[in-house]
């Protein structure tokens, strides 16, 4: 059923490099949350504070409530493997094929026999549509079938918990439609809680349960999507809309005049955007009760021509 991360008062430093100070949120059990921010952000060292290989300054991150910033190693590991991470390269071994970089962590984590492990290797590999590549090398394929082979690796050890570190990074726009939907079905099939890191406006309006946003070194704000797509927040606003006008610069912040002259501009022209349809699992792939509800809720808002429905 995917379990709760609870992160409070989350603070992480590099030396006197602070990156993020009082980040804190929840992740709801099974839902799907998707973190953006302006490059440098720490969206990635955000990560892998949630999965343990970095330690925080201060804070907690309870994993189904147990505070793994508090851990011995020989613990954090057994939590880490409810955990199942993508890594924007997909993180494959250049020398093994397709089938040994997915078996890896089954051979590596568990004494599960050939058999069984050629049983869950083909069975992830179909849910993400790589059933033929199996011998294929990972410098042999498409930069979307390294990302899906990463996917099938994540999934291979049942994880209550997948971290997508920016998966659409290099894709063209046919190839990340194609990917959202494999993160929803997935969503849909394995019930595990999602936290995507994504630059990908379009993804971000139209695949989450919530979003977050970090910038300047705080959470800016963690809600719902309808609530942060509607939000008049300026720096929510201008990323979400993949405006120059705001408070985000390309660099760093803006001279707070300037800032306030382009926000009265967009003030002018600013008639708030159609709330964007969810993307809803594809049709066969049986809806839980959770995905029925969001369903419904679609279908009210935005009538029958809901995407997926
Ligand atoms: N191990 C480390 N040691 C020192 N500094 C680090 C380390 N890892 C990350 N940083 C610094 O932390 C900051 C945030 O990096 P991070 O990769 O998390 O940003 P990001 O928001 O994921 O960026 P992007 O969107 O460009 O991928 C950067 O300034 C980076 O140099």
């Amino acid at each position: 059923m995917g379990v709760e991360i609870c992160v409070e008062g989350l603070t992480k430093s590099f030396g006197q490099q602070v990156i993020w100070e009082d980040v804190s949120l929840t992740l709801p059990a099974g839902e799907v949350s998707v973190l953006l921010g302006p490059s440098g952000t720490g969206k990635s060292v955000f990560l892998k504070t949630l999965v343990g290989l970095l330690k925080p300054g201060r804070g907690s991150v309870k994993v189904a409530g147990r505070d793994i910033t508090r851990l011995r190693e020989r613990d954090l590991y057994e939590v880490r493997k409810l955990f199942g991470v993508l890594f924007q390269d997909g993180a494959l071994f250049g020398s093994m094929n397709l089938y040994d970089n997915i078996a890896f962590p089954l051979r590596e984590h568990t004494r599960r026999s050939e058999s069984e492990i050629r049983r869950i290797v083909l069975e992830k590999m179909d849910m993400v549509g790589l059933i033929g590549a199996e011998g294929k090398l990972p410098g042999e394929i498409s930069g979307g079938m390294r990302k899906r082979a990463g996917l099938a690796r994540a999934l291979v050890l049942d994880p209550e918990i997948i971290l997508f570190d920016e998966p659409d990074s290099g894709l063209d726009p046919v190839r990340v439609a194609y990917l959202n939907q494999l993160i929803v079905d997935l969503n849909a099939q394995i019930d595990a809680t999602f936290l995507i890191v994504t630059h990908d406006i379009a993804s971000a309006r139209q695949v989450p349960d919530n979003i977050g946003l970090l910038f300047r070194r705080e959470l800016v704000m963690f809600g719902p999507r309808e609530q942060l797509l509607a939000s008049e927040e300026p720096v929510v606003r201008q990323f979400l809309n993949g405006r120059v006008q705001g408070p985000i610069g390309m660099a760093e912040e803006k001279d707070a005049a300037q800032v306030e002259q382009e926000l009265a501009e967009m003030e002018e022209d600013g008639a708030p955007r159609p709330l964007t349809p969810r993307l809803l699992p594809s049709p066969g792939i049986a809806r839980s009760p959770r995905w029925e509800a969001i369903a419904r809720r679609e279908a009210e808002l935005h009538g029958t021509g809901v995407t997926g429905a």
